[in-house]
C-alpha cells in the first residue's frame, strides 16, 4: 500500500494571547491520499492558517503527530523540516512569492533544482500545460497576477511534492482569473499525484475540490 500524502493525528495547538490560552486547534485528524484534493474552509481565525503551517513544518505543535508521504513533520529536526519543504511538501500563497531576478523559466525550474528534481522536459509541460510558453524569458515585474500565480503553481509542481499546501492561493485575483488558477492547480496536482489541501474562504472554490472540510472552535466538522 503506498503511504498517504498527508496523515494529521490528534494535532493539537494552543497560542498563549492576552486573553487567555486560545485552543486553535483541538485535536484534529485527516488523512489524504495521493492524487486526492480537500478544501478546508472555516471563518477567520479558526485556525485554517496554523494547521497548514504546521503541515509544512513551518509552525510548532503542542501535540499530536504529522507525516508527509510517511515521513515526520512534528518532532523532526530543523533540517529535516527544511529538507521536507524542498522536496515533499510545496507551497502557494496568496503573495505570488516569485524570485523577482529569475526569468518565467528560471522560477519554474527553481524549485525542482532545489529538490535535485530538474527535468527539463518536465518543466516544458508544465509550462505548455500552465499557457506560459510565451513567457518564459520574461520577469516577475512584467507579469499579471494571474500570470505569476500560474508560475508559481509550476514550479510548486515541477519539484514534483507529494503534498500541495495552497493558502488562499487566488485571493489576490479577481474572481475570473482566480477560478482558472485554481482549475488549473486542481489538474496539474492531480496529473502529478500530488494531494492538495487548498485553505479558502470560499466555498465556491472549496465545491471545486474533490471533498470538503470545515474548521471550527478547533475542530474539523462537515462543512
Ligand atoms: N503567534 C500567535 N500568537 C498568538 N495568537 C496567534 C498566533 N498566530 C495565530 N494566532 C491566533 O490563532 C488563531 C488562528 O489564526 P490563523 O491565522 O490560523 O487563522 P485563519 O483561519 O487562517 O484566519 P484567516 O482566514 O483570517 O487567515 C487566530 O485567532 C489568531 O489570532
Amino acid at each position: 500500500m503506498p503511504q498517504p500524502a498527508l496523515t494529521v493525528a490528534h494535532l493539537v495547538k494552543t497560542f498563549a494571547t492576552g486573553e487567555g490560552v486560545l485552543r486553535v486547534l483541538d485535536d484534529v485528524s485527516l488523512q489524504l491520499d495521493a492524487g486526492q484534493s480537500l478544501a478546508l474552509t472555516g471563518e477567520s481565525g479558526s485556525g485554517k492558517s496554523t494547521l497548514l503551517h504546521i503541515c509544512a513544518g513551518l509552525e510548532p505543535a503542542d501535540s499530536g503527530q504529522v507525516h508527509v508521504a510517511g515521513q515526520a513533520v512534528t518532532g523532526a529536526s530543523d533540517s529535516a523540516r527544511a529538507a521536507l519543504r524542498r522536496g515533499a511538501v510545496g507551497l502557494i500563497f496568496q503573495q505570488f512569492n516569485l524570485i523577482p531576478s529569475l526569468t518565467v523559466g528560471g522560477n519554474l525550474a527553481f524549485q525542482a533544482r532545489l529538490a535535485g528534481r530538474h527535468d527539463p522536459a518536465q518543466v516544458s509541460a508544465l509550462a505548455h500545460r500552465l499557457g506560459l510558453e510565451a513567457l518564459l524569458t520574461r520577469y516577475p515585474e512584467q507579469l499579471s497576477g494571474g500570470q505569476q500565480q500560474r508560475v508559481a503553481v509550476g514550479r510548486c509542481l515541477a519539484a514534483r511534492p507529494a503534498l500541495v499546501l495552497a493558502d488562499e492561493p487566488t485571493g489576490n485575483l479577481d474572481e475570473a482569473t482566480g477560478d482558472a488558477v485554481l482549475d488549473l492547480l486542481l489538474e496539474v496536482a492531480a496529473d502529478a499525484g500530488a494531494a492538495l489541501l487548498l485553505v479558502t474562504h470560499s466555498p465556491r472554490l472549496a465545491a471545486r475540490c474533490g471533498a470538503r472540510i470545515h474548521l471550527r472552535a478547533g475542530r474539523l466538522e462537515a462543512p
